[in-house]
């Protein structure tokens, strides 16, 4: 993709030497830029490396809650190793053919290639241009059908397009295909996955005999592979339905950790914007999350080291208190009059004991016990009716003697009731009794979410909204109390700041007038 000046927008072939994030068409239009505005925003991270993290970034300067720290621009975007089915033309779903109101069982697909598009203007994509002569050449049509008994069922087809994507950037932008092959692979763990085992067989042979791009040995595809599943970011944009993978050049240098100080969100062109959700002092590490906070950490810690091939030891993995909301703990069994948890005694530690806090009670669990309870939380979890708020409401009073309530197992499910209750039925529909449950709801999780994803967090901003929006209901039902109507204010100005730096936030969540 040609970078365009950004004063003037024609093709532009300097870059801002400092941030790498602008291009000029000239030094003139540079030096304006800078002036105008550019001298504020340039340069607001350094890339570095240290034994423990890798390359990750740095703040060279204090940055602000809300401030955008980079643009990022995509050097491929498309489907997942495994993918429903979706246009390489405009990374959207797609929708099968109709004929006069009837569905009919296939997709348009590209007039060259074979494969399925929304239609013929996206033959044209820039996305698919570079790919679609390679794809047709080779002679292989893919079998893409719509599965009307399985919306999900997901394509492993489509394993092969970013790989290619990638590739085909050595001629195109050479430069970009380089710094590619110098992102971080995990190759050697990734080898010994049963998934890489199917690369092998499928994945190669493909790349290498159908496509006929001999010249990439086995190790340079499967590496490929191991970046991609290493540095790529899940891009989610339901309103457009869209569900993709992309690699973005300033995503594969940022670092993790369980407390993120930033979120991201993808804009149109779906360059990763990043932003800071609490202030960051110069010199500190700038980090996203690459899991979920509801997760305890046995269960983050175990996604990371599998999806990510590193063990956490940020300052929610290393203390047994997880911050303050004891979420990996339990209920000790033991402890009867005087309630105590159970907590691991060294929880960067996969095979710690677990213990109670009690110190006159003796009661402990072995790693593979508290495994083995965990495993059985998440099968009942996994069992309840999605459709069901009162399955949910049943799990935690169910689990309520033996988990409390803020059990990583029980946050998950009170953030599921929460979706739930206020997407099943129109606010206007629900029982006021429904309505407070979401206020109580959304409050607990709040104060669970300040302290694992302060500041502007996406977890704490989709809860601000869900609060927002049931005070709302509670005001045009005239039962909202002035301590109601008093949080719902703060609310909304929090949610008003939160807009100003993040254009996924919309006005319309925050709930009716005050
Ligand atoms: C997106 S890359 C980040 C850049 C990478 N450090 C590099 O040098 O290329 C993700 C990889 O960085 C490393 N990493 C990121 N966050 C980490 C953390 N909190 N602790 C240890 N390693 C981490 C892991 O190797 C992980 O697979």
């Amino acid at each position: 993709m040609t970078s365009l000046c950004s004063v003037c927008s024609v093709p532009a072939a300097h870059r801002c030497s400092g941030c790498q994030q602008v291009a000029y068409c000239g030094r003139e239009h540079q030096r304006t830029h800078w002036r105008a505005q550019h001298r504020d925003q340039c340069c607001r991270f350094k890339v570095v490396r240290n034994d423990h993290l890798g390359r990750h970034l740095v703040a060279t300067r204090d940055i602000k809650q809300g401030e955008i720290i980079y643009r990022d621009e995509p050097y491929a975007v498309g489907p997942k190793i495994a993918n429903v089915p979706i246009c390489l033309g405009c990374n959207r779903n797609l929708m099968p053919l109709s004929q006069s109101g009837e569905s009919c069982a296939r997709f348009y697909v590209c007039s060259r290639c074979g494969w399925p598009l929304c239609g013929k203007i996206c033959e044209q994509a820039a996305q698919h241009l570079p790919e679609c002569s390679v794809l047709a050449a080779s002679g292989y049509r893919p079998n893409i059908r719509p599965n009307p008994c399985n919306p999900d069922h997901r394509e492993s087809a489509y394993c092969v397009i970013v790989p290619l994507r990638v590739l085909l950037l050595e001629r195109s932008a050479p430069e970009r295909y380089a710094t590619v092959q110098g992102f971080e692979s995990h190759l050697a763990e990734r080898l010994k996955s049963p998934l890489y085992g199917v690369l092998r067989s499928n994945l190669v042979p493909f790349v290498r005999t159908v496509l006929g791009l001999q010249q990439y040995s086995e190790e340079t595809v499967l590496k490929l592979s191991a970046i991609l599943d290493t540095n790529c970011y899940e891009i989610r944009l339901p309103e457009r339905h869209v569900k993709v993978r992309g690699l973005y050049p300033l995503g594969a240098m940022l670092s993790h950790d369980c407390r993120p100080n930033t979120k991201h969100y993808f804009d149109d062109q779906l360059h990763m914007v990043l932003v800071a959700t609490v202030d960051i002092s110069e010199g500190a590490v700038i980090h996203a999350s690459y899991t979920q906070p509801l997760l305890s950490t046995v269960q983050r810690r175990l996604a990371l080291r599998q999806a990510k091939c590193f063990d956490c030891v940020c300052e929610r993995c290393s203390d047994p208190n997880e911050l303050g909301t004891k979420a990996g703990g339990f209920r000790c069994p033991n402890c009867r009059r005087t309630p105590g948890l159970v907590l691991a005694v060294d929880p960067t530690n996969y095979r710690s004991i677990w213990r109670c806090v009690n110190r006159r009670c003796s009661y402990q669990e072995r790693a593979d016990q508290y495994m083995e309870r965990c495993e059985r939380l998440q099968k009942e979890l996994l069992a309840l009716d999605r459709t069901d708020p009162n399955d949910y409401e049943a799990f935690l009073t169910r689990n309520a003697p033996t988990l409390h309530g803020w059990n990583a197992y029980m946050l998950q499910a009170k953030y599921a009731l929460t979706q739930l209750l206020s997407g099943s039925r129109s606010l206007q529909e629900r029982t006021e009794s429904s309505i407070h449950r979401s206020v109580d709801l959304c409050r607990d999780l709040l104060a669970v979410a300040e302290k694992l994803e302060p500041g502007y967090g996406t977890f704490r901003t989709k809860l601000l909204q869900e609060l927002s929006s049931a005070f709302g209901t509670l005001q045009t039902r005239g039962v909202l109390s002035e301590q109601q109507r008093q949080e719902w204010l703060a609310a909304r100005s929090e949610l008003e700041r939160i807009a100003k730096t993040d254009p996924t936030v919309v006005g319309s969540s925050f709930g009716d007038s005050v």
